[in-house]
């Protein structure tokens, strides 16, 4: 492991993860992406179901293995095979889409917001006394906006939006600097995802944390992350400031996103195809890899030759953004006004 001076909190460096498929194949479910987050500041990660968004996340913090590239925290190289100290595992916490993934039913909350605290100890590596810890612990629900009373209660006795608030409690007890938000409010009604984003925006002000925050809806990200990084099928499609990318997407697929259009999907259909016959034939092998071409090609209204022979680099579009697309000035060029307003 090397530190390097003057680095970020959280950067990814070109890393690509790559899931078994079969007996003895692969699959590239992330390719060759980077993101730094600084201290305090919030990274949003978009892109529709199946993109490698929370395959990404899930490399940062060693619950996927890297196949290339580098994950690093505070400029140290992290291991690829995935296993991380307690410095680091206190430092990133996550937090998932389903609050009852890291709540124990059978447990009180406040046992379960405790376990991390007992797991990692503090920052100096000791565990506090039970007073401490019991002290933590109340100061933390009240911090979440959950009643005094919430620590002696089980999950069960909660509603969803409170057990996501149990769920940041768990997160923050280590005093973590970064915290992974992955499609935190998908699964709440809309005036419950809006008292926890606003609590997470409270807490992001007052504790001085960074987040790397996961959703598939544009809007949500962009309430929230100040960066924006668009990922399709595993790789980056555009990347900047998030009023950039909301205001002037230079991507046919941010674009398609932002409206919300729904686009025809022959790559998931052929692929649907090719796996019945597969079953077929009793045969499991990978599907076809993404090749030298834009991933969104078969997707794409302004596709040309170039799009399906080599795969784009990323440059700077016309808008400002970072972008992956040989047609980014024609992108940007046939932007509805409604997307441009
Ligand atoms: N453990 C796994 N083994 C094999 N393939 C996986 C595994 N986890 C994810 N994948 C595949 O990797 C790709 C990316 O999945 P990932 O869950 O990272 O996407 P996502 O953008 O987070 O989507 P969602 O919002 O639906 O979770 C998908 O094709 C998915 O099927």
């Amino acid at each position: 492991m090397r530190a390097t001076g003057a680095a970020p909190l959280v950067e990814l460096d070109g890393v690509s993860v790559d899931y078994r498929w079969g007996r003895r194949g692969t699959r590239r479910a992330v390719d060759d992406v980077g993101f730094r987050v600084e201290a305090g500041a919030t990274l949003g990660l978009v892109g529709e179901s199946g993109s490698g968004k929370s395959t990404l996340a899930k490399a940062l913090v060693g619950l996927a293995p890297v196949a290339a590239g580098e994950v690093r925290l505070d400029g140290v190289v992290q291991d690829p095979a995935g296993r991380r100290d307690r410095g680091f595992l206190r430092d990133v916490q996550y937090v998932f889409q389903d609050p009852n993934s890291s709540l124990n039913p059978t447990r009180t909350v406040g046992w379960s917001v405790a376990e991390p605290l007992l797991a990692l100890g503090d920052r100096d590596g000791r565990r506090p006394g039970a007073d401490g810890v019991r002290a933590r612990v109340a100061d933390i629900l009240a911090r979440v906006g959950l009643p005094a009373d919430a620590a002696t209660r089980y999950p069960a006795q909660f509603s969803g939006g409170q057990r996501q608030r149990i769920a940041i409690a768990r997160a923050l007890v280590v005093a973590p600097r970064l915290v992974v938000c992955d499609e935190v409010v998908s699964a709440l009604d809309l005036s419950v995802q809006a008292q926890v984003l606003n609590l997470l925006t409270e807490l992001q002000r007052d504790l001085g944390l960074a987040y790397l925050f996961i959703s598939h809806d544009l809007g949500v990200v962009e309430h929230m992350a100040s960066q924006v990084l668009v990922l399709y099928r595993g790789r980056v499609m555009e990347s900047g400031a998030a009023v950039a990318v909301q205001g002037a997407p230079a991507h046919p697929y941010t674009q398609a996103l932002l409206a919300a259009a729904p686009v025809a999907d022959p790559d998931r259909q052929r692929a649907r195809r090719e796996a019945r016959a597969a079953r077929a034939a009793a045969v499991r092998s990978a599907p076809a890899p993404l090749g030298e071409s834009c991933p969104f090609t078969h997707r794409c209204l302004l596709a040309t030759d170039v799009c399906h022979e080599q795969r784009p680099a990323l440059r700077t579009s016309p808008s400002g953004t970072q972008v992956t697309c040989h047609r980014t000035e024609d992108a940007v060029a046939t932007l509805p006004p409604a997307v441009v307003a």
